[in-house]
């Protein structure tokens, strides 16, 4: 299968006609091709809007952004210098190899990490691990602790699966460091026609409140099908791990593992239109759904790897 390195991307293209493309800026993905089961040409299955900046001047506004180490405005200590989403989106990341290119399932060297229910399966796949994203002297002006971070793209016909590794290089003698992380999903699909389920009887946090108090409040979600129809931007704790993503003409499926939380987020008019890059209308073309841990942190001892992982999956 065709892996094409570009000066300022990676795309894979498969057989079958499904492609991706990732930015080495931010390691985000901002293409992913798939047809639908049922036969279709390859569609676009990400949003990106006509406004992103793709040159490394800002993070893009759409495809997959990598989130990492903070979720929104820093909350831990270890992260006060740090912009709002961390610094994994908004640097250089470099590519390292094919990590496999086969007909049989899943390689030995990946499935060292992904466990089997969150796993690719299917008849070809090909991996790309986008890696080289360590403390540089950028970075470690806003944030001086030792991580190493890998990312791992996976494509079959009608799947893509991402994988975050991130491992803690200090020695034995240094503390864990405490990180959050985030797939920051751009599914293309029509926003007030599109439901998220299920999510029925979780707790959120609505961060469309106005003030702190009711924004620390948690709430419980009562509806079957979520949808976004007026400004939502919802933090569920705590959520299955596997969402379904539907729409009258398409559906996406996403699983996550080691994900614990779920964002689902769409600015509408009110909160898109003050948006700089967001192409106008754009909130109508996508919903975010972002797996993630983002409630409190992960604390990773040194010398051990974390990975988190998501496999979105065209079911219509
Ligand atoms: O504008 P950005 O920094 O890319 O963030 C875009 C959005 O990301 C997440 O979905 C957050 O929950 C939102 O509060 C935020 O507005």
């Amino acid at each position: 299968m065709p892996v094409i390195q570009d000066a300022d991307r990676v795309i894979l293209q498969h057989p079958k006609g499904s492609s991706a493309e990732i930015l080495f800026y931010g390691a985000t993905v901002v293409s992913w091709k798939a047809p639908s089961p049922s036969g279709t040409e390859p569609v676009e299955r990400l949003f990106v809007s006509g406004k992103a900046a793709l040159d490394g001047s800002k993070p893009v506004r759409g495809g997959i952004p990598v989130v990492f180490p903070c979720f929104g405005a820093p909350t831990h200590p270890t992260h006060a210098k740090l912009p709002q989403h961390g610094f994994a989106r908004s640097n250089a990341w470099t590519f390292n190899s094919i990590v496999m290119d086969n007909d049989a399932g899943v390689s030995v060297k990946l499935s060292e990490f992904i466990e089997d229910d969150g796993a690719i399966r299917g008849a070809h796949q090909t991996s790309v691990r986008v890696a080289g994203l360590g403390p540089n002297p950028t970075i470690q002006q806003q944030y001086d602790y030792p991580f190493h971070l890998d990312f791992v793209v996976t494509l079959a016909e009608h799947q893509l699966s991402t994988d975050l590794h991130v491992k803690n290089t200090g020695l034995s003698t240094n503390p864990p460091i405490e990180f959050q992380a985030l797939f920051h999903n751009y599914i293309r699909a029509p926003a007030n026609e599109v439901r998220v389920s299920p999510l029925t009887g979780l707790s959120y946090y609505d961060k469309t409140e106005a003030t702190e108090e009711a924004r620390a409040k948690p709430k419980v979600e009562s509806r079957q099908g979520v949808d976004v129809n007026k400004f939502t931007d919802s933090v569920y704790e705590n959520a299955p791990g596997r969402y379904d993503v539907v729409w009258p003409s398409g559906a996406i499926e996403i699983r996550a593992t080691n994900l614990k939380d779920v964002v689902v987020w769409n600015p509408q008019q009110e909160a898109g239109a003050k948006i700089g890059d967001m192409e106008t209308g754009g909130w109508e073309k996508y919903v975010c759904v972002e797996p993630g841990h983002v409630r409190g942190f992960i604390k990773l001892p040194a010398g051990e790897t974390w990975v988190g992982q998501q496999v979105l999956t065209v079911k219509v």
